[in-house]
């Protein structure tokens, strides 16, 4: 598992930007080493910030879209098309404007979908989806179930430390044999969800934690100074080869000296 690093960008608007080309480049660049690349979305603002921002770019057309597969690190249990779905605003911001295959977009089912309000059903299914996308080589050393290593995993943070639907001391965050789970009685709205859990996000191989704001400061300080993870669950978000917390300086504030560059 990799250690993690600090980019401070100057200001929101400016990391989503900068994590917007950083994302279109590690895609081509995974695209040119193994011909396909795969993603793992995020909900939250900053997630969707960036989606707008690879929209806008010319550089997105460096990506063959055809030939990436997208995923979500977790998604509000919801019907289809509800505009607080996290697949509706990737769509929105993103996936509506770029040529990938509905095959490649591999969403969570919704909540009037093939299992009806069954979110314990829906996680299951979708652990499913990920075990059909794995290959041999991508068992790690964690017993996750089997999960693709997906090349670049985004998570939003929240203030109390959350990624994905992970929250503190929850039995998601315990969770260490399934990859995919169902969450309820959620603190952030809405209460049903589902989400991958932490050993599924260790599988991939680079992590990008994005958040911005004073709110966040004291969970980006104690997630990189040594937290357990049950406490604070961004702790223990971390890719096989990279991991990497995407800040601006308010997020950055409490960050102790040793871990935070100039900006960016
Ligand atoms: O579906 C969700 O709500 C998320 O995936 C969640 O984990 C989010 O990323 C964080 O709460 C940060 O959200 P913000 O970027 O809006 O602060």
């Amino acid at each position: 598992m990799s250690r993690p690093e600090v980019v401070v960008h100057r200001d929101g608007d400016l990391l989503a930007a900068a994590t917007a080309a950083r994302l279109v480049t590690t895609l081509v660049d995974a695209q040119t080493a193994r011909g396909s690349a795969s993603l793992v979305l995020t909900g939250g603002r900053t997630g969707i910030a960036v989606l707008e921002h690879v929209r806008a770019t010319p550089a997105r057309d460096a990506v063959d879209w055809t030939r990436v597969d997208l995923y979500w690190g977790d998604e509000r249990f919801l019907p289809a098309g509800h505009p607080e779905r996290n697949e509706t605003q990737a769509r929105e911001a993103l996936l509506d404007h770029v040529p990938v295959p509905a095959s490649r977009v591999h969403v969570m089912e919704p909540s009037d979908g093939r299992f009806g309000d069954d979110p314990e059903a829906a996680a299951e299914a979708y652990a499913d989806v990920l075990a059909a996308a794995a290959r041999p080589e991508d068992h790690g050393s964690e017993d996750h179930g089997s999960v693709p290593s997906f090349d670049v995993c985004l998570l939003g943070v929240g203030e109390e430390g959350h990624v994905a639907s992970i929250f503190p001391e929850s039995p998601a965050v315990l969770e260490r044999e399934r990859g995919v789970v169902a969450v309820r009685d959620c603190p952030k709205p809405p209460p049903t969800r589902v989400s991958l859990t932490l050993p599924a996000i260790r599988a991939a191989q680079e992590v990008w934690l994005m958040t911005t704001g004073a709110a966040k400061a004291a969970a980006v300080a104690t997630g990189l100074t040594g937290a357990d993870e049950v406490q604070l669950p961004a702790a223990g978000a971390r890719g096989r080869r990279r991991t990497l917390w995407l800040l601006d300086p308010a997020a950055a504030a409490k960050v102790p000296d040793l871990f935070t560059p100039p900006l960016a």
